[in-house]
C-alpha cells in the first residue's frame, strides 16, 4: 500500500452554477428586506436566503484497517427480523472480517431479539460466503430475496433462501419477557467465540449483543445512552480505531461504503482534520410522489454539500463513521496522526476468560456506571438534547474537527421513513425540538461556536435550530391573511405587492425546479409543501412550546421511538399515497382547524362578495395575493378536508378532531368579525399612545375639516392573549391598523385624509351596547360619508353596523359623520383605512368609483 498512501485518497470539487444561486439568493435577500421594511416586527417565512457551495466527494481507492459497526435496537415496535438484517448486511462488508466486530445494543434486552441474533449468528455462516461469492448487494437478506430472480444462481439458492424464509417466519412473532445481562455469540458453543468460522472455514467478524440494563429511577438517555454503553463496552472487547453508528432500522446497501469512507480518514494531508464521515439517511419505503416528504431530498443533496464546504456536515445520528478517539472527546491537534497498524487484534484475546469479561462488561453497561462521571457531558455523545447526534456532532466540531459528507452513487444505507402522518408529525417534533434546545444551550451556534466554526456553519446551524421558532411567522402567514381576507382588509400594501410576489413566487419556483432536478416528480414536491406546512404548523409549534417548558422544568424528555411496523391496511393506504391520519392527537387538530379556518374564510369571502358586497367580486383587485395565499392554503389541505368529512376508512380523522376542529374554526372565523371591528386604522387621530404590553392605548382625535373641539377618545382593545387569534390580530394591528371606540350622544364626526388619487378606503362600524343591557334598544346609527369638497360619498340610515369601501376620487379629507337617533347614549366601534392602488381607472357610480 506504499504507493497509495502518499497520494490523496479522495478529492472535493465545486458544485457547478454556483454563480446562479449566488444572484439568485441576492436577489431573494434583497426583496425580503423590501418586506422587512414595512414588516419590522415580523420576521419573514423564508428566512432561507441561499444554498452554499456545493461540493461533491468522492474517493479514489480504499484503505485498511481494523473496526467497527454499531447498532441498537428497542424491541416491541423494533422487530427483531428488521433488526438482524441490519446486523446481517454490516457483517458482509467486503472487508476483512477478523478486523471487524458487530455490536448490538438492546435496551432492557428482550429474549427475542437475543435468539433472533443467536440463530441468526448461525445462519450467518452460510450468507456471507454466498455473499463474498456472488458480490452480493444489498447484504442485508431480505432486501436481497426481495430483488431477486429465482434463476439468479439458483442452485445456491435453494439452499439459502428457504433457511432464510423459516427464519424470518420463527422471528415475526410476538415479544415475549425481558432477558438482561450480556451475551457473547456466534458459537453454539461459546468457548468458541473468537475463532468463529463460517462453512468454507474464513474467520467471522465478532458479533456481541449487548442488553443495556434499565432502571426506572435512573435516567437512561435514550439513544446517547445506549451508544455510550456501546462505546464503552466495545473498548473492552475490541477497541477498534473507527466506530460506524447505524440505526436499527437500516441496513448497508453498499458493501464498499466502508473502505471508501476509510479514505477520507485514512487521507495523509487532509485525514487527521477528519472526525467524522456521515453519509445521507436514505430510505427504501418511499413511495413515487413521496406522501410524507420522508426522503429528505434537499437537506441530502443540496444543503448537505453546502455544508461540506464550511467544515462539514451535522453528525446525523446513523450511517456515520467516527474516530473513537474523537467520539470521546479528543481536541484537534495538529500533531494528530494515527498509526494505522496499530490496533487490537481480537484473535489474541482468546486467553481472556469469557466469563470474566462478560463481568467487566457488564459493569461498563450498567446504568449507574456513569453517575458521577463525564460521559454525557464531555465525553461520548451528548445528554439532555433529543438531538443528540447533531449536538455531539457540533460539540465535535466546536473541538477543532472537520466532518465530510459521503455520498456515494449507490446508496450507502437505506432505511424506513415514518408511514403516516402522526408518525412523521412526532418525529419532526423531536427534531425540531432538539434543534432548539441546542440553540439554547451552552453549546448554541449562535454564540457559544463563535470562534470555533466558520460563520457560514455557524449561520447553517442556526438555520435548523431555529426550526421551531418558523411556527411563529407559518402560522401568522396561514392565519392572518385569511381572517383579513375575509374581513375585506388588503393585508398587503399594494405597493409591496411587488416583492411580496417576488420572493413568494420566486422562491416557490425554486424550490419546484431544485426538488425536480433531485428526481422528485411534481406532485412530490406538492406533497413536500404540504408537509413543510404542516410541520411548521404543528410539530413545530408543539416543540417550540414543549422546549420553553422543559426550560422552565414544567416536563421531561423524552424520546418517541417512531413506530417500524405497521398493520397490512395502513401499509396499502401508504402504498396508494392515501394520507394517514388515523389517532386525534393534539397536532392533528391544530391541523384541521387551521385547515377549516382558510375554507371558511374563503367560502365566507366569496359569498360576501357574490350576495353581499355591491361591487361583485372587485375584491380580487385589490387582494388578490390575500386571495391566492388562501386558495393555495385551501388546495393543500384537501386530503384534511378528506380525511374530516368524505373517508370511511380507519385511517380517517376522528370525529372529535372533526367537532372540535368545526367548532373552534368557527369561532376563531366569527370572532375575527368582531375583534376586527375594534381595529382599524383613523387617520386623522393626532396622538397616540399604545402600550404594546396590556394592549391599551389612548388617542386623541381632532377633526381637521370642521375645527370640531378636539375630543378625547379612549381606545379599549381588551386583548385575550391566551387567544392565539386574538393574539396574532393585534400584532399584526400594531404597525398598520388601529381601531377606535368612542360614546356618542347627538353627533360625532372623524375624518381620514386620503392621500393619493384612486386609493380604496375601507371603513366599518358596529354599535355595541355595552352596560346598557337593562335598557333594550336596537336603534341604529346614521352615517354620512362625504369627500374634500363635501360632495356625498356615502349615506346610511339607521344601521347598527355596516362593512363598506370605496374609491377615492380626489385626495383630502374625508368626512364620517354618526348620528345618533336614540335617546341614549350609544357605543360605537369604527375603523377606517385606506389602501394605495396603482394603475386605476374609474368610472363613476353613485359617487363612488370603481376600478376597472
Ligand atoms: O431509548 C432509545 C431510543 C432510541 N434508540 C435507538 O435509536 C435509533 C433511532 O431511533 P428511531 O426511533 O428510529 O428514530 P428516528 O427518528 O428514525 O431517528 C433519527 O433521529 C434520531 C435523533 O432524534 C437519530 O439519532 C437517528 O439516527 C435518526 O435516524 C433506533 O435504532 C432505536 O433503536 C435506542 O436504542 N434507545
Ligand atoms: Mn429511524
Amino acid at each position: 500500500m506504499a504507493a497509495v498512501e502518499h497520494s490523496p485518497l479522495f478529492e472535493t470539487k465545486s458544485a457547478k452554477g454556483r454563480v446562479f444561486y449566488k444572484i439568485f439568493s441576492l436577489t431573494l435577500f434583497v426583496g425580503i428586506c423590501f418586506i422587512w421594511v414595512f414588516r419590522v416586527s415580523h420576521i419573514p417565512r423564508e428566512s432561507e436566503v441561499g444554498k452554499w457551495d456545493t461540493p461533491s466527494d468522492g474517493t479514489f481507492s480504499s484503505g485498511n484497517l481494523s473496526d467497527k459497526d454499531y447498532l441498537k435496537a428497542d424491541p416491541g415496535i423494533e422487530p427483531p427480523v428488521m433488526v438482524i438484517n441490519t446486523v446481517l448486511s454490516v457483517m458482509a462488508y467486503e472487508y476483512p472480517p477478523d478486523k471487524l466486530s458487530v455490536y448490538l445494543s438492546d435496551d432492557a434486552g428482550s429474549d427475542i431479539t437475543f435468539y433472533a441474533l443467536l440463530e441468526a449468528s448461525i445462519f450467518a455462516k452460510q450468507w456471507l460466503p454466498f455473499c463474498r461469492k456472488f458480490k452480493v448487494d444489498p447484504t442485508s437478506p431480505a432486501a436481497y430475496f426481495k430483488t431477486i430472480h429465482s434463476s439468479t444462481h439458483a442452485k445456491e439458492l435453494v439452499t439459502i433462501k428457504p433457511r432464510w424464509v423459516e427464519y424470518q417466519k420463527k422471528y415475526t412473532q410476538s415479544i415475549k419477557d425481558f432477558h438482561s445481562g450480556i451475551h457473547i455469540l456466534l458459537e453454539e458453543t461459546m468457548t468458541q467465540f473468537f475463532n468463529a468460522k463460517d462453512v468454507d472455514g474464513n474467520v467471522m467478524p465478532l458479533l456481541v449483543y449487548l442488553a443495556r440494563e434499565k432502571r426506572p429511577q435512573v435516567a437512561h438517555n435514550f439513544k446517547a445512552g445506549a451508544m455510550n454503553s456501546l462505546i464503552r463496552v466495545s473498548s473492552l472487547i475490541s477497541n477498534g480505531e473507527i466506530i460506524l453508528n447505524v440505526d436499527c432500522d437500516m441496513y448497508s446497501n453498499n458493501s464498499q461504503s466502508l473502505r471508501d469512507a476509510l479514505c477520507f480518514l485514512m487521507d495523509e494531508d487532509k485525514g487527521h482534520e477528519i472526525a467524522y464521515v456521515q453519509t445521507p439517511q436514505c430510505f427504501e419505503n418511499i413511495t413515487k410522489n413521496d406522501l410524507y416528504g420522508g426522503a429528505l431530498r434537499v437537506d441530502y443533496e443540496v444543503e448537505f454539500h453546502g455544508m461540506d464546504s464550511l467544515g462539514g456536515p451535522l453528525y446525523a445520528g446513523t450511517g456515520c463513521f467516527h474516530r473513537r478517539e474523537i467520539l470521546c472527546g479528543r481536541k484537534f491537534s495538529d500533531q494528530y496522526k494515527k498509526d494505522w497498524n496499530e490496533y487490537k487484534n481480537i484473535g489474541d484475546m482468546t486467553e481472556v476468560s469469557l466469563h470474566e469479561l462478560e463481568e467487566q462488561s457488564k459493569a461498563l453497561s450498567s446504568c449507574t456506571f456513569e453517575i458521577n462521571t463525564l460521559w454525557g457531558k464531555e465525553v461520548g455523545l451528548l445528554y439532555g438534547c433529543s438531538l443528540e447526534d447533531v449536538m455531539t456532532g457540533l460539540s465535535i466540531k466546536c473541538r477543532g474537527w472537520k466532518s465530510v459528507f459521503y455520498n456515494p452513487q449507490r446508496r450507502a444505507f437505506l432505511g424506513v421513513a415514518p408511514n403516516t402522518l402522526p408518525q412523521t408529525l412526532v418525529q419532526h417534533k423531536r427534531w425540531s425540538e432538539g434543534c432548539f434546545q441546542i440553540l439554547l444551550s451552552k453549546h448554541s451556534p449562535a454564540w457559544h461556536a463563535y470562534g470555533l466554526i466558520s460563520p457560514g456553519l455557524q449561520m447553517a446551524y442556526c438555520y435548523y435550530n431555529l426550526w421551531a421558532f418558523i411556527c411563529w411567522p407559518t402560522l401568522y402567514y396561514c392565519v392572518i391573511p385569511s381572517l383579513y381576507l375575509l374581513k375585506g382588509i388588503p393585508l398587503f400594501p399594494q405597493s409591496m405587492v411587488h416583492p411580496f410576489a417576488y420572493v413568494i413566487l420566486g422562491d416557490s419556483s425554486y424550490c419546484m425546479m431544485e426538488f425536480l432536478w433531485l428526481k422528485g416528480t411534481v406532485k412530490g414536491w406538492w406533497n413536500e409543501l404540504r408537509i413543510w406546512l404542516y410541520k411548521r404548523t404543528s410539530s413545530y409549534l408543539f416543540a417550540f412550546v414543549d422546549t420553553i417548558l422543559k426550560s422552565f422544568g414544567f416536563s421531561e424528555s423524552t424520546f418517541v421511538v417512531s413506530a417500524k411496523v405497521a398493520e397490512e391496511e395502513v401499509s396499502q393506504r401508504y402504498e396508494k399515497e392515501i394520507m394517514e391520519f388515523g389517532n386525534s392527537s393534539p397536532m392533528l387538530t391544530v391541523l384541521a382547524t387551521l385547515a377549516l379556518l382558510n375554507l371558511f374564510c374563503l367560502l365566507g369571502m366569496f359569498l360576501k362578495q357574490v350576495f353581499i358586497s355591491e361591487g361583485g367580486l372587485r375584491i380580487f383587485d385589490a387582494m388578490a395575493l390575500q386571495v391566492l395565499l388562501s386558495g393555495v392554503l385551501v388546495l393543500i389541505n384537501v386530503p384534511v378536508y378528506q380525511g374530516l368529512f368524505l373517508r370511511k376508512d380507519e385511517g380517517r380523522l376522528p370525529m372529535s378532531v372533526a367537532a372540535k376542529s368545526t367548532a373552534l374554526a368557527l369561532k376563531v372565523a366569527m370572532m375575527n368579525v368582531k375583534t376586527m371591528e375594534i381595529k382599524g386604522v383613523v387617520y386623522d387621530i393626532k396622538s397616540c399612545t399604545f402600550s404594546k404590553s396590556n394592549g391599551s392605548g389612548s388617542c386623541t382625535a381632532r377633526n381637521v375639516k370642521e375645527n370640531y373641539d378636539a375630543k378625547k377618545v379612549v381606545i379599549e382593545m381588551k386583548v385575550a392573549l391566551s387567544n392565539f387569534a386574538t393574539a396574532m390580530v393585534i400584532f399584526s394591528s400594531m404597525n398598520a391598523v388601529l381601531g377606535i371606540r368612542f360614546v356618542i350622544d347627538r353627533r360625532e364626526c372623524f375624518s381620514h385624509n386620503v392621500e393619493h388619487e384612486a386609493d380604496r378606503v375601507h371603513a366599518s362600524f358596529v354599535v355595541i351596547k355595552i352596560d346598557a343591557s337593562w335598557q333594550y334598544t336596537d336603534d341604529g346609527v346614521d352615517l354620512e360619508v362625504r369627500g374634500p369638497a363635501g360632495e356625498p360619498v356615502r349615506d346610511f340610515l339607521d344601521v347598527t353596523s355596516e362593512i363598506f369601501d370605496f374609491v377615492a376620487r380626489s385626495t383630502g379629507p374625508y368626512r364620517f359623520c354618526f348620528n345618533n337617533r336614540s335617546p341614549y347614549h350609544e357605543t360605537i366601534d369604527f375603523d377606517v383605512h385606506s389602501n394605495h392602488v396603482e394603475f386605476s381607472d374609474h368610472h363613476a357610480k353613485d359617487g363612488e368609483a370603481y376600478m376597472y
